[in-house]
């Protein structure tokens, strides 16, 4: 049948996505990625660094949803704290995928490669990297998957699910449509997308792996990650 964007989903659309242009993370924190040291201690310093303003400009991003800040207010926290892994590790793909101007990717790689992360770590967030790229996703598209990602119902901690649902369902109803009018060589697009969310849940695991070995070998992180991570 044929696709239609209603109005609502228009203004819906438009809300989410300037909302995701608006916050970057500052030049001069992503033109440091470009620096020339490379010891890992540096590298950690300037990944937590990356990471910790990532994390402010997702907070932003997601005030901006329409209907986040009515919900339950420890359910909003419940749902950053929840969250903010998948939505780094989608921003950091996106950013792998075409973002960055050219030759930042290979920084940003090397970085994370040589940051004290260990190897087992680095295929799946890697590949995670590879199979959001070959998506080619357009800009609205990674806005709205990484407001569904933040408002996944059944996050550790949030006591009204179904308030939660009711916020997420619009938003992957919009998807589903965009992916349809987007890539309608591609029927099973909008399905790859959701596949993509089932990924980002594994790296969640590898991360607080990360978290732990990294915390073993005494690296610091910043107050707000310390929050959001429950570390420290
Ligand atoms: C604390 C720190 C060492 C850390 O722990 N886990 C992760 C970690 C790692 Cl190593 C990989 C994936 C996710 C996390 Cl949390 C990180 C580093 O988090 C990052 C690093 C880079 C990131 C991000 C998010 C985006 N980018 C890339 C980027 C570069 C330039 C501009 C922009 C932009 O948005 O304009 C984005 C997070």
């Amino acid at each position: 049948e044929k696709v239609e964007i209603t109005k609502e989903q228009q203004a819906l659309m438009k809300v989410i996505a300037d909302a995701y242009n608006r916050h970057q993370i500052p030049q001069d924190v992503a033109k440091k990625l470009l620096q020339d040291q490379y010891s890992a201690e540096e590298n950690f310093l300037l990944l937590t660094e990356m990471a910790t303003s990532q994390v402010q400009v997702l907070v932003e991003f997601t005030k901006n949803i329409p209907g986040f800040l009515s919900l339950n207010h420890e359910d909003q926290i419940a749902l950053l704290k929840g969250s903010a892994v998948e939505a780094m590790f989608l921003r950091s793909a996106q950013v792998f995928s075409k973002k960055m101007p050219n030759g930042h990717n290979e920084v940003l790689e090397d970085r994370i490669r040589r940051s004290g992360i260990s190897e087992e770590f680095m295929t799946p967030m890697f590949n995670f990297y590879k199979s959001i790229g070959v998506l080619h996703m357009v800009q609205e598209e990674q806005a709205l998957l990484t407001a569904i990602t933040i408002l996944t119902p059944d996050r550790p901690y949030v006591k009204d699910q179904q308030a939660v649902e009711r916020l997420q369902e619009p938003m992957l109803d919009l998807l589903r449509k965009l992916c349809v009018l987007q890539h309608p060589q591609k029927p099973q697009y909008f399905a790859c997308l959701l596949g993509r969310l089932t990924e980002l849940r594994t790296l969640n695991y590898y991360h607080a792996e990360m978290l732990t070995s990294w915390r073993m070998n005494d690296h610091k992180f910043t107050p707000l990650l310390c929050e959001i991570w429950d570390v420290e």
